[in-house]
């Protein structure tokens, strides 16, 4: 019997296979008594065994996918599992106290890991962390219980999981993980934004993915409805195969305008950029037409490792960028650390709002190594490009005034060391605070550009937390409150021969196109694969008609009144 589940559909497309649960095991220990003890240390060597094969497998994988410094940590792992100081306390465990394998791996580790992550060192720390990791895997093998790993799926599936971390994300595998669904999570999660850019369908906050769904299955993803299909019968399974054809035949489609400009039916230009993540995802931007790169997300150069990206290893991130870009512009964020990216290496504690917290330029500018050893990475870089630096999460103008004073000096350092930095880098700021957007008269003299961070914009304005799906209902781009925000700051930026561009994901949505046109955005920034729908649309639209709505629509009460005038004035179906 075939059931439905209805989320937010993050990522457009549809997806038809097996079921693959990601979720931790639950791994229960108990002690017994031994009497083969030999027999008991023969299958510990087998659980390291095949531990050990399958962390060479993940490693192989991390290298040809992520690249050699993300296939690090696996090296790190192989090496626990060769250590005769973790391994011999355990098999003499089994020979003198006759104890069970797991039990006498769990006592041991445990005492490692609280040896180590006593020490005030952060290297042992991060021993402490690989061993926690490394025994689990063990552990769950001596079980005989299977940990999930979406980076060895060999055969087509579709990932049910409770929510997909960035780094979870990261690591899957496009040719066998063709959708996914979540239980939590909204459409501006970082995994659903990760899910845009590498193509995978995907339906996320369904709430009860995790609690209906079994492993094996056959699965719907329909990311385009926001809908999930479970257990389908064959008479749906080929409805859906003829609306993902459909797509794809729509895809096609959009496709012929790679090499066009983005020009409104009465002559006016906008400029549509993209948003990426990492160098490979220019390749992307340049498949689907994008003129721009409008947001690098430099976080995930952090992410996944273990440790922080040195100057080189960031310089040469930035220079492929630049270099791929062939002249183009490309505005590059600094370190935007927090809320749902985390870099666990760097130990910060626990806060009780992570989203309101110790974070992004807040951190940047109390941890000034890391932000200079950033900023010094992008000023080598800027001569090989069109090179835009932004800093994110502003809230006052004294940081962006210190945060630019830190990249002068930074620049003149280099300079009077003879290192060759560019003179053209613009240098601007994310508007996704409401009180910069407030306050956008007095930034306006200040930056070069603003670019408006809506993502969060949206959820510090309606204080509707933007992974929550139990209060997405709050979370509205088309609030009036947000389109007079949005107002304000194009506005300021205009009047100080300025620039704002939006690289939140609301500039590439269909009903905020209009609007936002009228508004007078100059740069939209997006998931690679809505520019072309987006060039499509802008095509077909006149500035001057939507200017025209501009102050009526700003004069709205509710969300649903915006919605509809929208959808009827631009004929949006
Ligand atoms: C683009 C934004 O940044 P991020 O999604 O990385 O928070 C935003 O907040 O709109
Ligand atoms: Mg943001």
């Amino acid at each position: 019997m075939s059931a439905n589940l209805k989320g937010i559909g993050a990522s457009a497309g549809i997806a038809i296979a097996k079921a693959y649960r990601l979720e931790e095991p639950e791994l229960k220990i108990e002690k017994k008594e031994i009497t083969d003890k030999e027999a008991e240390k023969q299958r510990f060597e087998l659980a390291i065994n095949q531990s050990k094969a399958e962390l060479e497998k993940i490693k192989e994988h991390a290298n040809r996918e992520l690249g050699a410094d993300k296939a690090e940590i696996f090296a790190a792992h192989l090496l626990v599992l060769s250590d005769p100081e973790l391994l011999n306390p355990v098999l003499d465990k089994v020979s003198t106290e006759g104890v069970n394998a797991e039990f006498a791996m769990k006592e041991t580790a445990d005492m490692f890991v609280s040896m180590f992550e006593s020490m005030d060192n952060e290297y042992m720390k991060e021993r402490a962390a690989d061993i926690r990791d490394v025994t689990k895997r063990v552990i769950a093998h001596l079980l005989g219980v299977q940990i999930p790993n979406p980076s060895i799926i060999s055969e087509e599936v579709v990932i049910i999981a409770e929510d997909l971390t960035p780094s979870d994300t990261a690591q899957l595998n496009r040719q066998f993980v063709k959708g996914f669904t979540t239980d939590i999570g909204g459409r501006t999660s970082h995994s659903a934004i990760m899910a845009r850019s590498m193509e995978i369908p995907a339906v996320v906050g369904t709430k009860q993915a995790t609690s209906s769904i079994e492993n094996g299955v056959m699965v719907i993803v329909d990311g385009l409805d926001g809908d999930v299909i479970i257990d389908p019968s064959s008479e749906v399974i080929a409805q859906y195969e003829e609306k993902k054809a459909k797509y794809e035949a729509q895809k096609a489609e959009w496709a012929k305008l790679v090499n066009e400009p983005t020009v409104t039916k009465d002559g006016q230009h906008v400029e549509l950029a993209a948003n990426i993540g990492t160098p490979d995802d220019v390749k992307g931007v340049l498949e689907n037409g994008g003129e721009a790169v409008g947001l690098y997300r430099t976080e995930f150069l952090y992410m996944g490792r273990d440790q922080l990206p040195t100057e080189d290893e960031q310089f040469d991130a930035y220079k492929a960028v630049l270099e791929r870009m062939e002249g183009k512009p490309v505005v590059v964020r600094t370190l935007d650390i927090g809320g749902d990216k985390e870099l666990p290496y760097l130990n910060l504690p626990k806060e009780m709002n992570p989203f309101l917290g110790f974070r992004a330029i807040r951190l940047c500018l109390e941890e000034q190594d890391i932000f200079r050893t950033q900023l010094r990475a992008l000023l080598r870089a800027s001569s090989y490009g069109n090179l835009k630096i932004m800093f994110p999460m502003i809230a006052t103008v004294s940081e962006f005034r210190e945060a630019k004073a830190i990249l002068l000096e930074e620049k003149e350092k280099l300079v009077a060391n003879g290192v060759q930095v560019s003179n053209s880098i613009e240098i601007g700021m994310m508007v996704e605070i409401p009180s910069t957007a407030v306050m956008a008269d007095q930034f306006a003299k200040e930056v070069d550009f603003f670019s408006i961070g809506t993502n969060d914009l949206i959820q510090y304005t309606m204080a509707a937390d933007r992974m929550n799906e139990r209060v997405s209902y709050l979370y509205q781009p088309y609030n009036p409150a947000i389109l007079r925000l949005i107002s304000m700051v194009i506005d300021a930026a205009h009047k100080e021969g300025k620039w704002a561009g939006m690289c939140g994901e609301m500039a590439g949505d269909q009903i905020a196109i209009p609007l936002l046109l009228g508004l007078g955005l100059d740069e939209f920034s997006m998931s690679a694969t809505s520019i072309l729908p987006a060039r499509t649309q802008i095509k077909e639209l006149s500035k001057e008609q939507a200017q025209s709505v501009k102050e009526k629509v700003l004069a709205m009460s509710t969300t649903e009144e915006v919605v509809e005038f929208v959808k009827e004035t631009f004929h949006i179906s």
